[in-house]
């Protein structure tokens, strides 16, 4: 009888055995279950980091847009922004703009960017597709429309030239080799429109390696311009983030202003 007993007991052992692995096995699955959320939490986290990137280059742009262009005013501004996202095919038939142009990593949007805020302002990332800017001064209202520098980009220089008020050609000083560029494009622009203002900015002064302006006067072949054309031509720098722009800004952005009125 005893050994029925136990024999009876056997079996019980047995489920409750049985039973004990299969909640191991449940709670490990469980575990399981939980690192992959976990796993899935960090990389919605990475995808929020990188979305909080975004947000702050987004908040970068915005600034420059808010300040110089007060809330309620920017109707137009908004549709440029439009264009930003998607280049339309032919230039919007508008008020017509200063563009900005010049080889990818020249220093374009640091430069108006700069000239908007009055502050020393480099830029994070590289120009994708259009970048406009509106700086208000004390008698003037000034649009300045930038088109990324970049290959995919450049064809649309041209396209926009017609609509152009002035031409600001911004060149990386220091990077001498690609001066034979800037200079090859710079003239295939300027070669569609005889009088069209120009504005070199040689930038990035700067750097050690940077050519002066006689220099880039040179390497640019700026004396083949043309008679009929008004030339400038001024060495920028944009060095530390927040500190006052130099004067030859300054000047430039008052020439700028001059030019365009003296256009319109
Ligand atoms: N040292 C130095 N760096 C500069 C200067 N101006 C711009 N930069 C840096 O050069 C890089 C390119 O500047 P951007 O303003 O983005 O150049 P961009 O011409 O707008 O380039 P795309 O938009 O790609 O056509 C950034 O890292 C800037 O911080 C300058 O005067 N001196
Ligand atoms: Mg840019």
């Amino acid at each position: 009888m005893e050994k029925g007993k136990k024999k009876g007991k056997e079996p019980e052992k047995e489920k409750i055995r049985e039973k004990g692995k299969e909640e191991k096995k449940k709670e490990v699955e469980k575990e399981k279950v939980k690192g992959k959320e976990k796993e899935r939490g960090r990389d919605k986290g990475k995808g929020e980091k990188s979305n909080g990137k975004e947000e702050e280059k987004r908040k970068e742009r915005e600034t420059v847009k808010e300040k110089e262009h007060p809330k309620g005013t920017t109707e137009e501004t908004e549709k440029d922004n439009g264009a930003l996202a998607r280049p339309p095919l032919e230039p919007p038939e508008k008020n017509k703009q200063i563009l900005v142009l010049g080889l990818d990593g020249a220093g374009k949007t640091s430069v108006l960017h700069s000239l908007a805020l009055n502050r020393v302002q480099h830029s994070v990332a590289p120009t994708q597709g259009f970048n406009a800017v509106c700086i208000n001064t004390e008698d003037s209202q000034m649009e300045f429309l930038e088109i990324g520098g970049s290959e995919p980009f450049r064809s649309y220089w041209e396209m926009y030239l017609s609509r152009g008020l002035l031409l600001i050609f911004v060149v990386d000083s220091a990077d001498h080799n690609r001066l034979p560029e800037a200079k090859k494009h710079l003239h295939q622009l300027i070669g569609t429109n005889p009088i069209l203002p120009l504005v070199v900015f040689a930038n990035k002064q700067d750097l050690e390696a940077a050519y002066r302006i006689t220099d880039i006067h040179e390497a640019l072949a700026l004396s083949e311009v043309g008679n009929d054309r008004k030339m400038f031509l001024f060495g920028t720098q944009v060095t530390e983030n927040g500190s006052e722009i130099p004067s030859v800004m300054q000047d430039a952005k008052d020439l700028i202003a001059h030019l365009a009125a003296d256009m319109q």
